[in-house]
Order: structure tokens, then sequence, then C-alpha cells
């Protein structure tokens, strides 16, 4: 199905329905009865990695959790993920592989709902799909500059979460079409609200990282503060937390534009001020979205998702 998204924002009646879906769904941790799997230990972590950050959300590394243990508690849940992925101008390039390659790693079995936004749904490919999963085609207007594509996702996913995903899935996670999945990418990721530390950042201090500086704009974070840098190709969680989170990026966004100001890295630093102030309730580790120019370094077991080298100055409208 094809729709075509004009940036909307309405009345607030969904809520009702949605709480519906929620009631409808038991949300306890129910694993199998004889199920085997390796004994937890009480004094020795998974890894040697920070597996929890200082306000108790934990943080995903291979190792960090049990992927048969989380998927006999997660399947029977019959849960829907939706996920959104942008492909605009010459992105659409990028558009097969992803799936192809989310269809091999990305939350097997489980029922994915794929939004894809595109100014060319003509070009979207045919990619074969296992039963439970779909593609949702919504058409969105090709903007100038590629600053302005990448930022508007907030207020296209604002919309579409009120248009249909409310209705439709339990969690919603939203990623960059230019990457690829290597290994699972599973149900481990589910939280409330989740973010996705930056295959560059994991290893700086906070000073080093991007964060926008100008007190002017509504993404100031001074110096001295911050957690993570996290990236802005995922972030996810609940519907509801998404939903709070890029109605309110998006506002933000807004306010700046009309004061003639552009963060410092767009969405991405809105995003990194809102999760320094609503702290994820999971974080996921650079596993979750690496980057093929980083190589792979020793801290990393495994890479899930990997951003895919491209020529900026070939794909990107404006540079
Ligand atoms: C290393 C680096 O530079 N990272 C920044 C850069 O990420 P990226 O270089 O990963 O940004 P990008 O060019 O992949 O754009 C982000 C996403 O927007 C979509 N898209 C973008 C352009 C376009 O013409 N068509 C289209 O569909 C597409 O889904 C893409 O994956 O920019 C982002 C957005 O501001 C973030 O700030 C990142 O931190
Ligand atoms: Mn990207």
């Amino acid at each position: 199905s094809i729709s075509n998204i004009q940036p909307t924002s309405h009345g607030k009646t969904w809520w009702t329905q949605r709480e519906d879906l929620s009631r409808k769904r038991s949300w306890n941790v129910e694993s199998p009865e004889r199920l085997l799997y390796k004994q937890p230990s009480a004094t020795r972590g998974g890894s040697d990695v920070m597996a929890v950050t200082p306000w108790l959300a934990p943080i995903i590394w291979e190792e960090t959790f049990n992927p048969e243990l989380v998927d006999a508690i997660y399947k029977p849940m019959n849960l829907t993920i939706a996920t959104t992925v942008f492909a605009v101008g010459k992105y659409i390039r990028f558009l097969g592989e992803f799936l192809e390659t989310a269809e091999k790693h990305f939350m097997v079995d489980f029922k994915v709902h794929y939004h894809i936004f595109t100014d060319q749904p003509q070009e979207v490919p045919a990619v074969n799909l296992a039963a439970g999963r779909k593609i949702f085609v919504h058409q969105v207007p090709k903007l100038d500059r590629w600053q302005d594509i990448s930022a508007s996702r907030m207020q296209m996913i604002q919309t579409i979460i009120e248009e249909q995903v409310h209705r439709e899935a339990d969690y919603i996670y939203c990623q960059d079409v230019d990457a690829k999945f290597h290994f699972r990418w599973g149900a481990e990721t589910l939280d409330r609200l989740v973010g996705q530390i930056h295959p560059w950042y994991y290893d700086l201090s906070r000073d080093q990282f991007t964060y926008e500086r100008r007190p002017e704009s509504t993404a100031y974070i001074p110096s001295g503060v911050g957690d993570f840098y996290y990236i802005g190709a995922m972030f996810g969680g609940t519907v509801e937390d998404v939903y709070r989170l890029v109605k309110k990026c998006h506002e933000n966004i807004e306010a700046d534009k009309a004061k003639g100001i552009e963060a410092a890295w767009q969405e991405e630093s809105h995003l990194n001020w809102y999760l320094l102030h609503n702290k994820p309730s999971k974080v996921l580790s650079p596993e979750y979205m690496w980057d093929d120019q980083r190589g792979k370094t020793e801290v990393m077991r495994v890479i899930r998702l990997s951003q895919i080298l491209k020529n900026y100055g070939e794909v990107r409208e404006n540079v």
C-alpha cells in the first residue's frame, strides 16, 4: 500500500485506541518451564564491558544476554515491531540490501512492519518477506538539503504514529537506510526508550562529543555534562515513548528554525538533548550500529549492523 504522508499534528483521540492495544498484552517476563540455559553468575558479569548505566539501564553487548532465552520469553508475546526507514533521492539505492539483510537478521520470527518513506514509491524493490512481515510505503517530498531530509524524519515519524502505527505496533525502531545487517539484531533490544551509542564516540570524553554547544539552541548541552553520544541513525522503544521523543525533537527543531538556528548535527543533536534529560531505559552498544569506515575495534565481539561506506559527494543533495 502507498500512502501520501502530509505533515499534520492532529487531536489526541488515538491515545485511547492505543491504551486498548497495550492492555491486551501481557507484559510479564514469562520463561518456558523446562528451558535449559547456562546459569547466570551473581558475582561475575558476562562481559568485561559496562553492562549497566548509572541510572540502571542495561547496555546490550554480546554475552550480556542469552538469545535463546530472550526469544523464548518474547516470541509468545505476539508483538508487532514497526521500523521506519527513509530512502529519499539517491538513498533509494541502499534500500534493497537494507531490507534483504534485515529479513535475515532483524527481529527474525517476529511480526515486523517496515515503514518506508520515499519520494520514489515505484522504485521500492520487491523483497521476499517472511510470514507476518509487511512493507508500507509512504510518499514524502524530496527536500533540497540533506540536513532537512535527515531532520524531517522526526516530524514524519510523529505523523505516521498518529495516523497508523499507534493502532498496529507495540514497538517502533527508526533506522538509517545506508546500512546492512550482518548478525542477530533481536528482541534483546526491546524496551521502553532505547538509545544507541555512536560508534565513533563510545571511547571519548563527554567534552569531545559533538553536542550542540550554543545556548541559543534548544539542543544546547553545556560542557561537563552528558552520558553517551547517541547516534541519530537509530532510536526506538514503545510507540508511546518514541512518540513523545519525536514530538519534542520536532518542536525543538521548529523553535530553533524560528530563530534561524540549525543544530550542529540536526536531529541527532536534538536526540542527544532529549536522551540526556529523558534517560533511555535500555542502551545499545555500538554492535547495533557500527560504521564500516571504522574497521573492527577490540571491544567489538560482533557487528550486527553497520553503516556502509558511501561517497558523500555522490549521494548527498548538497555538500
Ligand atoms: C559521520 C556523520 O557525518 N554522521 C552524521 C550524519 O550521518 P550519516 O552520514 O549517516 O547521514 P546520512 O547521510 O546517512 O543521512 C541520514 C539518513 O537520512 C536519509 N536520507 C538522507 C539524505 C538523503 O538525501 N536521503 C535520505 O533518504 C537516509 O535514511 C539516511 O540514512 O548526518 C546525520 C544527520 O544529520 C547525523 O548527524 C550523523 O551523526
Ligand atoms: Mn547514515
